[in-house]
């Protein structure tokens, strides 16, 4: 698609940010002006066509005013710095974009701050992770409408596009950016507020993905009687679901190509991190008294892949072995004890 070109600067260059850089010019051909603390990914880029930044005053002072400048990093502590540094270096009308996975409430108020400068302030959450650059990436959006309505070439260059997705019935008449992959959500907070729901989903949707999987990988063990096992093809059956069935997604083509190459996923531990999102979805949940129970199960299940063994499954065992004599480590573990978690056979 032919979009007006615009002028942006990018600050974090990691996973998310290079491509997103890479999008802008082999897309949109937008003029992007780069910076990193990784001086090879500066570098790289330079190459592929941006202009590299040497520090945060460089970048802002390679930028014609009105300056946008697109800011990809971790969420917490090295995003604030920089959009507070950025806040002393831009001037009133330029435009502070945060793409990166922030706390919503983190944004009210970064919003009302730079305001106060004439400073304008854009949360964006961006899903589509190390995918983006060929796939594109679906954006959730919050701040001015003005300002968003100025960006759009942005968005339009970063976004997937209508693609092979058959368009919604009865959608005839709403916002046609949606259906490229974009949605302005509402005032600064909302794009972030809707991008920690998307990611609260995510977690329920791997979740039972992941216990389903480890519950067909069991079917086949001894404390099962014989004539109830099933020695079942784990990758076999991830494919198969890929192809018309109703729990057909890109998680699921993701857990089979994983399977594909390892069946025993052997290059994973289990540990599985978390990166505040589902935390705060389960937040919003007790704040408005949604019964979010799959989320909330899904991040303690998350919790619990870091664990051997906690307390409170000490406490437990103690209780059982306290009113029916019962005692561990239970071998072979007596069915309907599995661990929950996708690698725990
Ligand atoms: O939509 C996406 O592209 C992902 O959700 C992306 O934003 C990222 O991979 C998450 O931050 C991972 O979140 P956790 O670290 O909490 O699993």
């Amino acid at each position: 698609m032919e979009t007006h070109r615009m002028q942006i600067g990018l600050i974090g260059l990691g996973r998310m940010g290079g491509n997103i850089a890479r999008r802008l010019i082999a897309r949109g051909r937008h003029d992007v002006v780069v910076y990193g603390r990784n001086a090879n990914a500066v570098e790289t880029l330079g190459r592929e066509g941006a202009t590299a930044g040497s520090s945060l005053k460089d970048l802002v002072e390679r930028l014609a005013a009105p300056r946008t400048i697109w800011v990809m990093l971790p969420a917490g502590p090295v995003t604030e710095d920089h959009v507070s540094e950025l806040g002393d270096l831009l001037s009133g009308g330029d435009t502070i974009i945060d793409g990166g996975n922030t706390f919503w409430q983190d944004d009210i108020r970064r919003a009302a701050e730079l305001r106060e400068k004439g400073i304008h302030y854009v949360d964006v959450g961006t899903s589509g992770g190390v995918w983006g650059l060929e796939r594109g990436y679906c954006m959730m959006i919050g701040g001015d409408k003005a300002i968003i309505d100025r960006l759009d070439p942005i968005f339009a260059t970063l976004a997937p596009g209508i693609g092979q997705i058959p368009q919604t019935e009865g959608r005839d008449g709403r916002d046609a950016r949606v259906e490229q992959g974009y949605l302005h959500a509402g005032p600064s907070g909302a794009g972030h507020f809707v991008k920690m729901v998307h990611n609260g989903i995510e977690y329920g949707l791997m979740q039972a993905y992941a216990e389903g999987f480890d519950i067909l990988k069991n079917a086949n063990m001894d404390a099962l009687p014989e004539r109830h096992r099933f020695d079942l093809n784990i990758p076999d059956i991830a494919e198969v679901w890929r192809r018309g069935s109703v729990i057909s997604s890109w998680l699921l083509d993701l857990t089979a190509s994983a399977l594909a190459k390892s069946e025993a996923l052997e290059s994973y531990s289990g540990f599985v991190d978390d990166s505040g999102e589902g935390r705060w979805s389960v937040n919003a949940a007790i704040d408005e008294a949604v019964s979010a129970d799959v989320i909330t199960a899904a991040l303690y299940a998350r919790f619990r892949s870091r664990k051997d063994h906690t307390f409170a499954e000490k406490v437990l065992s103690a209780m059982r072995h306290g009113f029916g004599g019962h005692t561990e480590p239970p071998s072979p573990e007596p069915v309907g004890q599995s661990k929950n978690h996708p690698t725990s056979s």
